[in-house]
């Protein structure tokens, strides 16, 4: 069950800002199995969406570097015909934002036969028969992510939907062709509690009963908690941390995995002292480049500490934490 899918290795994807490139995802590189969901956490800034983008091949303006490879085909040297081809089809995204990801003028069904078509490849699917075929699958799909009454949701026009029922729309075209590869951006972010379970729901039969690989992106560690095998941690274009889900919450590593961690508060435990660290993740024009990236956040770690080029040690079979700081980090009780 373990087989690789995606194999990542030495991305970089820089923007230009005022005539000089900069890296929003640095020299990064993991894997995502079938069956699995990795799921990416990190600050905003942290450069998640740049890499989801990469993976994609979304990016107009980017500089990227690395391959991405898909069942061994590297994405990043496909030409736009061939990616095309995969996307909505082997390899599909939910967007963080609903609305942007649906055009306002066409009815929500054509928008689901609309990428159910991409994929059927005879001049017969033009056909009066095949048509029909198509509306019944996009109601089905529909119906699968719990739409209540789909016959009617078909043809509606996304304004006329409320946010949840938007996005599970969003899920039904991202899961209209069976993906292999899906990655979820913030798919539950501005829902409500019992929508938001019934999306990552969703979700996680898609990996079960298709056996699909899911990068899930997300700041809510409570759904990282819930939804993931493995946890990838972000900071500043990089992973800081990666390690299964057990490991991560068992024995978290990195400065900036525990402060994450720790600046949940708990229900069981009332008294658990809360250990913010103050600071964003910088901009990516004054990212710091040498050194370890979250040291400024951390001023109270000796420099020494620190290694001058940080690097991923594994500290246990899977578990990888960046830089040594961590061996002497402590929080600052204020
Ligand atoms: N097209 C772009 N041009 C220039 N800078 C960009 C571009 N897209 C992203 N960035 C910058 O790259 C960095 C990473 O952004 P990214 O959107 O990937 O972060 P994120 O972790 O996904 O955040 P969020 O959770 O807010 O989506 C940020 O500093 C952002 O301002």
């Amino acid at each position: 069950m373990n087989e690789e899918l995606l194999k990542i290795e030495n991305l970089s994807t820089s923007f230009r800002i005022s005539d000089e490139w900069y890296a929003a995802v640095d020299d990064l590189s993991l894997t995502v199995k079938k069956n699995e969901i990795l799921a990416i956490v990190g600050e905003s800034g942290s450069g998640k969406s740049a890499l989801a983008f990469s993976i994609m091949g979304l990016h107009t303006r980017a500089r990227m570097e690395g391959k991405i490879y898909y069942h061994g085909q590297n994405l990043a040297a496909m030409s736009p015909a061939e990616l095309n081809r995969l996307r909505g089809n082997e390899v599909s995204m939910i967007f963080q934002d609903p609305l942007s990801a649906l055009n306002p003028l066409m009815i929500i069904g054509e928008q689901i036969e609309e990428v159910l078509l991409l994929h059927e490849s005879k001049p017969s699917s033009l056909t009066k028969k095949s048509r029909k075929h198509r509306r019944e699958q996009a109601i089905e799909l529909l119906h699968k992510v719990g739409i209540p009454r789909p016959e009617y949701t078909y043809g509606q026009y996304p304004h006329e939907l409320s946010g949840g029922m938007r996005q599970r729309v969003v899920i039904a075209i991202a899961i209209a062709n069976e993906p292999k590869l899906l990655i979820a951006d913030e798919p539950t972010t501005a829902l409500d509690v019992t929508i938001q379970l019934q999306i990552l729901e969703l979700i996680r039969r898609l990996k079960e009963d298709m056996d699909a690989g899911i990068i899930l992106i997300t700041h809510d560690l409570g759904v990282v908690a819930e939804m993931a095998d493995r946890v990838a941690v972000m900071y500043a274009g990089q992973i800081v941390e990666i390690a299964s889900i057990y490991a991560l919450m068992t024995n978290a590593k990195h400065p900036y995995t525990r402060s994450l961690m720790s600046s949940i508060p708990t229900a069981s435990d009332e008294r658990t002292k809360l250990h913010v660290i103050h600071g964003v993740v910088p901009s990516l024009k004054l990212l710091p480049r040498q050194g370890c990236r979250f040291r400024s956040r951390i001023p109270w770690i000796s420099e020494s500490k620190h290694e001058a080029d940080p690097q991923l040690h594994e500290v246990e079979p899977g578990h990888y934490v960046r830089c040594t700081c961590y061996k002497d980090f402590h929080f600052l009780d204020h």
